[in-house]
């Protein structure tokens, strides 16, 4: 299977230099400094998984020089979706598929817009991994865990043979047959843990044992559920609860790409997760205060330090 990656970094670095070792024929889309290392020095892992080096790999900033492929991975932060759809149109043609592996639960919209309805496949993706240096991703922990899938629930052949490359590359991966609902179920938790770790500078391990907010965290997924719900999405009523009984099994120091974006004065999600929230309940008239406080309090440092 040829699948091109764009953006390598956190988690387009760290699939596409998996599916790569696996068998896979990925070339990446790069830029700047992150193109000029992977052109030199290639792709770097550091994982308790295994470290892997990649030497050689196939990276451009120009998808008009990659050739054809299957598959496009998505794995550019969220304010940067419109532009990567622009830039991979000219791999998208015919059976391509295009799965974005970002948080939120508008970027399959966005790239709709784009590149239309029948090249895009729902995916969502558990990992914490970021950019150590350019061409050098750091994992963290071993969570490593794709899902996918049609819109329509349709087991398709690019579904079934993308996930034959996963399991070559050892990646946790599953088809799903609810592909909205389960981009959902990952907001709810990613909503709840980035806000929380952003805003109180505290990993999960604190907040969860902390009755006031571990209430908290519970109140701001709710909200999320009841706009998800509102929404028609086949959420439970008691998901939050569900997700922070999940919050409670994982390791105390685990946080969000969110708070590690915040401490090294990146530029934040904060306006497609907490502020999406308030903008999707805003339409279905569901009220969502605490995701609005968070969007506030963190509106100061969304655009970054930098
Ligand atoms: N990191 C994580 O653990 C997880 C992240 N996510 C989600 O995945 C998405 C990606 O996050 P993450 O991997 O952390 O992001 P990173 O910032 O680590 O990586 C994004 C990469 O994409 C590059 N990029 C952006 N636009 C282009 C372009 N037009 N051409 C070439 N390269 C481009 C960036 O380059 P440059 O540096 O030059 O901007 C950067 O190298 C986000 O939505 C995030 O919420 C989901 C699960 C876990
Ligand atoms: C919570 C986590 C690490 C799970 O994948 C994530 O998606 C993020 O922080 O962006």
């Amino acid at each position: 299977m040829r699948i091109a990656i764009m953006g390598a970094g956190g988690v387009g670095g760290y699939f596409g230099g998996r599916l790569a070792k696996g068998g896979a024929d990925v070339v990446f889309i790069a830029r700047g400094a992150t193109l000029a290392t992977l052109l030199k020095d290639g792709l770097r892992i550091r994982s308790q998984l295994g470290d892997l080096h990649l030497p050689k790999v196939v990276a451009s900033d120009d998808a008009r020089k990659l050739g054809r492929v299957d598959l496009v991975l998505l794995g550019v932060k969220l304010w940067d979706t419109e532009a990567a759809a622009r830039a991979v149109a000219p791999l998208v043609s015919g059976e391509t598929a295009v799965v974005s592996f970002q948080n939120g639960v508008d970027k399959d919209d966005i790239l709709r817009g784009v590149l239309g309805d029948d090249a895009i496949i729902g995916g969502v993706s558990y990992i914490a991994a970021s950019i150590a240096e350019p061409g050098v991703i750091a994992h963290t922990g071993t969570m490593q865990r794709l899902v996918f899938g049609e819109y329509d629930g349709r087991r398709s052949a690019r579904c079934q043979a993308f996930l034959e490359a996963c399991k070559r590359a050892n990646i946790e991966a599953e088809l799903s047959g609810d592909i909205q609902r389960a981009i959902w179920e990952k907001f709810v938790f990613l909503v709840g843990l980035s806000a929380t770790t952003a805003t109180m500078r505290a990993t999960i391990g604190p907040i969860r044992s902390n009755p006031q907010t571990r209430a908290f965290l519970l109140d701001v997924m709710r909200e999320v559920v009841q706009v998800g719900r509102a929404r028609g999405v086949g959420l439970a009523a008691d998901y939050a609860e569900s997700r922070l009984a999940f919050c409670d099994t994982l390791p105390e120091t685990m946080t969000s790409s969110m708070a590690v974006d915040m401490e090294r004065g990146n530029r934040l999600e904060t306006p497609w997760l907490s502020g999406g929230v308030v903008r999707l309940g805003a339409a279905v008239g569901a009220a969502t205060p605490l995701n609005r406080a968070i969007a506030d309090i963190l509106a100061l440092s969304s655009e970054g330090r930098r």
